[in-house]
């Protein structure tokens, strides 16, 4: 590990272009722990985990990782070769890190084990169901035991069954030493993770212990039937959550945050900040 700190991205600028994907990011990922990476569609999540795995050069910051032959990659689009047999998959990405022969049988067997596949060796990816096709993704980045797991959304799209067997490779392959970073869209998922960045269109909005996030999150939450300012509103069962920058309204009962709940109350902080910013500014202008 380089200079004594966990693996990671630490102040990080990228741009593609004109366009700025992340401002002055940081993710630690310590050895042992899954640290998560959450925010909606184009915060920046990608940008990050590709960056930490030596795929996008930042403008600025620095990245800590080791060598790229220790680094196992899942993208988004699971990353296994549909024409392929999950047999010929583990063959191929095998052969990319010089494992072959008994070696490579001894891991792959153990893998596809844990992941239930051991019984489909000779079918192809693109018949595997979208669960299964998932958790051979995740063997063939787990394929060389690396130091650092970086996954990007691998549980987008998988069903509920298919997600806790998921889950329980990725906790497994940090109990036995990886150091692990994921994207996910799942708060849930989130919440069993050691840490969390929430980011926002390439900002850092929250980050922190899961406990960390829900104790700072701003403002009052509270539990209503029909919510007063639907903007500040998002549904949960059958009953909405309403943020509200300050106190509750009189009637509303306060309630305690949980994960997600801390994140959409920080987006709404975040937002409501920049409006107020955005009508001082245009003030001024006047
Ligand atoms: N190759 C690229 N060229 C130009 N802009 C890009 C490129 N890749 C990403 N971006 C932009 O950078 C920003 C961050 O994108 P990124 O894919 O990292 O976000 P994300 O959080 O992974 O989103 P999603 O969940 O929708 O994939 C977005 O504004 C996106 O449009």
């Amino acid at each position: 590990m380089s200079s004594g700190r966990p693996w990671g991205a630490y102040d990080l600028t990228v741009d593609y272009g004109r366009t700025n994907a992340l401002r002055d990011v940081t993710l630690e990922v310590p050895e042992r722990q899954v640290s998560a990476v959450v925010g909606g569609d184009g915060a920046g999540k990608t940008t990050l985990l590709r960056a930490l795995a030596g795929a996008v050069r930042p403008r600025s910051g620095t990245i800590s990782a080791p060598a790229r032959r220790q680094i196992g990659f899942m993208p988004t689009d699971t990353g296994a070769w549909r024409e392929l047999t999950v047999a010929e998959n583990m063959e191929f990405v095998g052969a990319a890190h010089r494992l072959r022969g008994k070696d490579l049988r001894t891991r792959r067997d153990e893998l596809l084990e844990a992941a239930g596949l051991e019984k489909y060796l000779d079918r192809r990816a693109g018949a595997l169901s979208g669960g299964m096709r998932h958790k051979l993704a995740f063997s063939l980045a787990m394929l060389h035991k690396p130091r650092l797991l970086i996954l990007d959304e691998p549980s987008t799209g998988v069903d509920p069954v298919s997600r806790v067997d998921l889950w329980r490779l990725i906790a497994q392959s940090a109990v036995d030493g990886a150091a692990v970073a994921m994207s996910t869209t799942y708060l849930d998922e989130a919440e069993r993770c050691s840490s969390v960045l929430v980011l926002d269109q390439g900002r850092t909005l929250q980050s922190g212990t899961p406990d960390e996030i829900i104790a700072n999150s701003p403002g009052t939450i509270t539990t209503t039937r029909k919510p007063t300012d639907p903007e500040l509103a998002w549904r949960r069962g059958r009953m909405f959550h309403s943020w509200h920058p300050g106190a509750a309204h009189e009637g509303e009962q306060p309630i305690s945050p949980d994960m997600e709940d801390a994140v959409v109350a920080a987006a709404l902080h975040h937002l409501t900040q920049r409006n107020t910013n955005g009508s001082d500014l245009r003030k001024d202008a006047q």
